[in-house]
């Protein structure tokens, strides 16, 4: 049979052997399984926190995402419960009276990552050591400090602030000097359509996504699902599932082979409109560093101003749909955010959804970061998060233009000729409101190039397009 591209195989659910031959695989509400003591072998099911057929339905259709067995995947409550599960079961009972677990992570993660990482410091004494994974040299000096490293966290770009980690690098290092340690990847920013962590040489050991972002992609459910390299990592990742209950409901797990099945198309169309929409605030609205003005910027890993854009490209088909920029002024930026004349942009935490998103990451999804560490970490409190949905671009950029004219931001000059950023003063640009399509080529070089990349078993150029 000929392989398909990611695109088709989380479309088709195969046939599920429904005695109605039903075209959509069922729910299967059920808590208990008839059990037939004369024919255990036979039973898939008894009860539904060891597992459900709806579950296993979904755990298939991932499967065929990251292009591995179903047995590998576990499809859980939330992306936090995935890392909760992992370190749980690979990481915190690695200590000894002479051994403390320690965990290597970066250092611009998503608070509630971090939030979870120091519960389990206080709580367990699993201790993790906070570093720019996007410099290597700094990862590796801080790796070669620790006398064992049980386990590494990465995820790339990291979120909000769009810095690329240099995965295969990092674990071409890590699996040579350490193969024992656990390295694991936060997808959530890619997405298996993106980017597949365990089809890198060598790969890594575990990768979850929070599945409440791009792989449902209409903000009505909260999953996570994991993947694991062997069976015998998700085995005891699995033994964790059963005994605390953490598996995702059957509802939930129906929702979301749902919302899979459009993964490609709203991936495709929330892309695009981040590569316009981070070219036009960059280089149409003044959000760019100037020889005097250092203090806004756009940041986003499919601007080809990222010095890590071909770094990104290497290993990831796609740019994702979260960029953020900095106004220069935590005020004009909470004023932005705060804004009556947004209508369209919700202004909500998350990302992923067809439906697009403006945050203040300090204040929200970054607010239980202590603000002394983010200070330290030079995390910058005027930066304003944009999370592209699938509406169209004309639309999206007149409604945060209205924003930004309202925050005191822009000011449109000569009947919407030019944007000026009053921030940034030294810039004036020469950019009219209409000028709508013309990043649009940037967008194409990216993906004209081989978006198989990621899927070795493919080898068919272009298979997205
Ligand atoms: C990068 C990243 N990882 C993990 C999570 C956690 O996922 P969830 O909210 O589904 O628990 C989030 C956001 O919530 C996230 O942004
Ligand atoms: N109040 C929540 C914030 C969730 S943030 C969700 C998402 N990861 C994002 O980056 O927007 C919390 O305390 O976790």
């Amino acid at each position: 049979m000929p392989i398909k591209t990611l695109d088709t195989v989380v479309v088709n659910t195969g046939s599920q052997n429904d005695q109605h031959s039903a075209s959509v695989p069922p729910v299967y509400l059920s808590t208990t399984f008839k059990v037939d003591l004369n024919n255990e072998a036979a039973q898939n099911f008894d009860y539904s926190r060891s597992g459900n057929p709806t579950r296993s339905v979904l755990q298939n259709q991932i499967g065929k995402l990251y292009r591995v067995p179903q047995e590998n995947v576990l499809a859980v409550s939330s992306g936090m419960t995935a890392l909760d599960i992992i370190l749980r079961g690979l990481v915190l009972l690695n200590g000894t009276d002479n051994h403390t677990p320690t965990i290597i992570a970066g250092d611009d993660l998503y608070g509630g990552t971090q939030r979870l990482l120091n519960f389990f410091k206080h709580q367990t004494h699993a201790v993790t050591a906070h570093v720019d994974t996007s410099d290597f040299e700094k990862f590796k000096t801080v790796f070669q400090s620790v006398d064992k490293v049980d386990c590494v966290l990465l995820e790339s770009p990291t979120n909000p602030l769009c810095k690329v980690v240099d995965i295969p690098k990092i674990l071409r290092f890590v699996k040579r000097i350490s193969p024992e340690t656990i390295v694991i990847v936060d997808n959530t920013m890619m997405s298996g359509l993106n980017c597949n962590p365990l089809q890198l040489n060598p790969s890594c050991d575990v990768v979850y996504e929070s599945a409440t972002k791009y792989l449902n992609g209409h903000h009505d459910l909260m999953g996570g699902v994991i993947i694991s390299k062997t069976p015998e990592i998700a085995s005891k990742l699995y033994f964790v599932v059963n005994s605390t209950g953490a598996g995702l409901s059957p509802m939930d797990s129906w929702l979301l082979v749902r919302g899979l099945k459009t993964l490609g198309v709203r991936l495709h169309q929330q892309q695009r409109n981040a590569m316009i929409l981070a070219h036009w605030l960059e280089n149409s609205c003044g959000f760019k560093p100037t020889e005097t003005n250092k203090a806004t910027k756009t940041r986003f890993v499919g601007l080809r101003s990222n010095p890590d854009f071909k770094l990104h490209q290497s290993f990831n088909s796609g740019p994702g749909a979260v960029l953020s920029f900095e106004t220069g002024s935590s005020e004009h930026s909470k004023r932005l955010v705060s804004s009556k004349k947004l209508n369209i942009w919700a202004v909500t935490v998350s990302f992923g959804c067809v439906n697009s998103l403006l945050s203040m990451p300090c204040k929200m999804s970054h607010a239980s970061i202590d603000p002394e560490l983010r200070k330290e970490r030079d995390f910058p409190e005027d930066l304003v998060r944009l999370c592209c949905g699938i509406e169209n671009i004309v639309d999206l950029k007149k409604d945060l233009l209205a924003a930004m004219v309202d925050a005191d931001i822009i000011e449109i000059r000569e009947d919407g000729k030019y944007l000026f950023n009053k921030l940034n003063k030294n810039l004036a640009i020469n950019t009219t409101i209409d000028d709508l399509h013309k990043p649009l080529s940037i967008y194409e070089e990216f993906y004209n190039e081989d978006v198989t990349r990621n899927d070795p078993e493919l080898n068919i150029k272009n298979s997205r397009l």
